[in-house]
């Protein structure tokens, strides 16, 4: 292996994300959700954001465009490899990549790693594929379908970095009485503690997005709280949601048809006044999660 940054033997974590895009010779597609990462100090920080005590036997990556971030990431499998000497199973990276273009160039590109195990290429939508049982998951995800995929990744829990739009990165992670604190909030929040951990402007990316970006990690941990049936929890505190502007009294009764509730009206007969008159967007987690206990109990639910 050369150290050359430009070619397609450079030792893992060297490559350049420019030469990278150059080689793999396909122009990135906007309309395909392809913003490559540039900076190359972003890229270098990324691997670092996971958890201190991440199991990294098996990275995840989706969305591997031209391969800037599996490089990184190649390096980081490469150096754990090399700090456990053989006293633990050898590191792996599985990459899932929709375009063909690209998934054929990252097997090019990556051949020797491919060759020594240490990698496979996963062609196809992330969002139907089978995941591989991954340890972690780091990527610069694709902005068309964030959403779905980090639904389809936090129920796994596993440690997460992910790149998302700000916005949706500040939903995330908002707490009650904020105006971005949602349906996103307490969902994301259900399956882990989740962090913005750094900005990302959007002169980073080529071609450049039109919205900044953040890196949020997500670190798994069990809620302050317990719910007897989690599809429920979900779907009733998704029906709150719909009526943000109204009284949690009226929420509940306008949304039956949400959230599967055969009778609003008796979970509103049995619960709290003071929880009643306040807005679904000042509710903290622990408090849907008491409301929904409250819910199944009282208000004959339906399954989804
Ligand atoms: C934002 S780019 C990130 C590329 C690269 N990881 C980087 O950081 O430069 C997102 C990548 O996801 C791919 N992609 C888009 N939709 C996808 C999907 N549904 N499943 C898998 N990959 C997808 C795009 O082709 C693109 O390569």
């Amino acid at each position: 292996m050369t150290d050359s940054s430009t070619g397609a033997n450079a030792a893992y974590g060297d490559r350049d994300p420019d030469a990278l895009a150059r080689r793999a010779g396909e122009r990135a597609n906007p309309d395909r959700d392809q913003h490559f990462l540039v900076d190359d100090r972003v890229l270098d920080r990324i691997p670092g954001y996971l958890p201190d005590d991440t199991d990294a036997s098996h990275l995840l990556e989706i969305g591997g465009g031209a391969g800037a971030l599996t490089d990184r990431l190649l390096a980081n499998a490469a150096a754990v490899d090399a700090e456990t000497a053989g006293s633990a199973p050898a590191s792996h990276l599985s990459v899932i990549e929709r375009d063909g273009a690209f998934a054929d160039f990252l097997r090019r590109e990556f051949s020797a790693a491919i060759d020594d195990g240490l990698l496979d290429v996963i062609e196809g939508d992330a969002l139907d594929v089978d995941l591989p049982p991954f340890t972690a998951c780091v990527a610069n995800l694709p902005y068309g379908v964030s959403s779905e995929i980090a639904f389809r990744l936090l129920p796994e829990r596993k440690p997460l970095v992910l790149m998302f739009q700000a916005e949706f990165a500040e939903r995330m992670v908002a707490s009650a009485g904020e105006s971005e604190y949602g349906r996103l909030s307490v969902s994301a929040q259900h399956y882990a503690a989740v962090e913005i951990v750094e900005r990302v402007p959007k002169e980073a990316f080529d071609p450049q997005p039109a919205v900044e970006s953040a890196i949020v990690r997500c670190t798994p941990r069990d809620p302050d709280y317990e719910v007897g049936d989690e599809a429920f929890f979900l779907r009733f505190v998704k029906a709150l949601f719909t009526q943000r502007r109204k009284t949690v009294r009226n929420a509940i009764r306008n949304t039956g048809h949400i959230s599967g509730l055969d009778d609003p009206d008796a979970v509103v007969d049995a619960a709290d006044e003071d929880l009643l008159s306040r807005r679904p967007g000042t509710l903290d987690p622990t408090a849907f999660a008491a409301l929904a206990e409250l819910a199944r109990e009282h208000g004959s639910p339906t399954e989804a």
